[in-house]
């Protein structure tokens, strides 16, 4: 089975994090793309912020009405921070017959040597960047942290970086989608409308429960 994994803090999940998603379920024709938001963002000062559960439950309703989506709580059921790799071994264990798609923003890839043991991330799944407004990535060689890049081979023609491995880097442009889930939290705040940003059951579910408002 062809799996995608996309994991945010998603606070709160938004129509690019969906988006996206099906982007690349439909590009690389995935049989699933299962969501995953991190307990202990490890680079995001969470102190004051909303709890998993909350997180959880929007991304719940934000995908229920797809059923190639699937959301996971894998990362609340460990302790300490949710780093990725630790992530992707535990799905390797649990589901071995897969081949796994990390999907990740162009902003968060840049930024990608600086996480825990991320010279593994390469060796145990293809990574999906996508272009994310702000972050362009015009040329995916140089995005790779400079102490690996000799491991890889560049097929420009498919604009896939193959990897010593036998995964690749692909990278993912045209879908600019200037959406932020800090954006929709200052509009919420602000009593602004966040429709047509996060889906209808998300924000009525932000609206019932006043998240942004009482809580954060
Ligand atoms: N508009 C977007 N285009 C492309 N990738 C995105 C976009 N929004 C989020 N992502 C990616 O989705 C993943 C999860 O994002 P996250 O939950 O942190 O949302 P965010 O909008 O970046 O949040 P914040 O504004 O609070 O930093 C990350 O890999 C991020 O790069
Ligand atoms: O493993 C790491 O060191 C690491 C460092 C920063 C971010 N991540 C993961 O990247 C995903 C997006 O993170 P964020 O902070 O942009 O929401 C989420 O699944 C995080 O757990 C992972």
């Amino acid at each position: 089975m062809k799996t995608g994994i996309l994991g945010g803090t998603f606070n709160p999940i938004h129509l690019a994090h969906l988006r996206i998603a099906e982007e690349v379920r439909d590009r690389f024709a995935l049989d699933r793309v299962i969501f995953i938001p991190a307990a202990a963002p490890p680079h995001k000062p969470m102190a004051g912020e909303l709890p998993f559960e909350t997180r959880c439950k929007m991304v719940r309703r934000a995908t229920v009405d797809n059923p190639a989506f699937a959301v996971s709580d894998i990362e609340g059921r460990r302790a300490g921070k949710s780093y990725s790799i630790d992530t992707l071994r535990e799905l390797r264990r649990e589901h071995p017959g897969d081949e796994f798609f990390f999907i990740i923003g162009s902003d968060s890839f840049l930024d990608i040597g600086s996480w825990r043991e991320y010279t593994a991330i390469f060796d145990a799944c293809n990574i999906v960047v996508v272009e994310r407004p702000g972050a362009e990535v015009p040329d995916l060689t140089t995005a790779l942290p400079v102490a690996i890049a000799s491991q890889f081979c560049y097929h420009d023609a498919e604009k896939r970086l193959a990897h010593r491995s036998g995964y690749s880097v692909y990278h993912l442009a045209g879908v600019p989608l200037d959406i932020s889930s800090s954006a929709i939290r200052t509009l919420a705040r602000l009593g602004r409308s966040i429709r047509y940003l996060v889906p209808e059951r998300v924000e009525h579910y932000i609206k019932e429960q006043r998240i942004y408002t009482d809580a954060g």
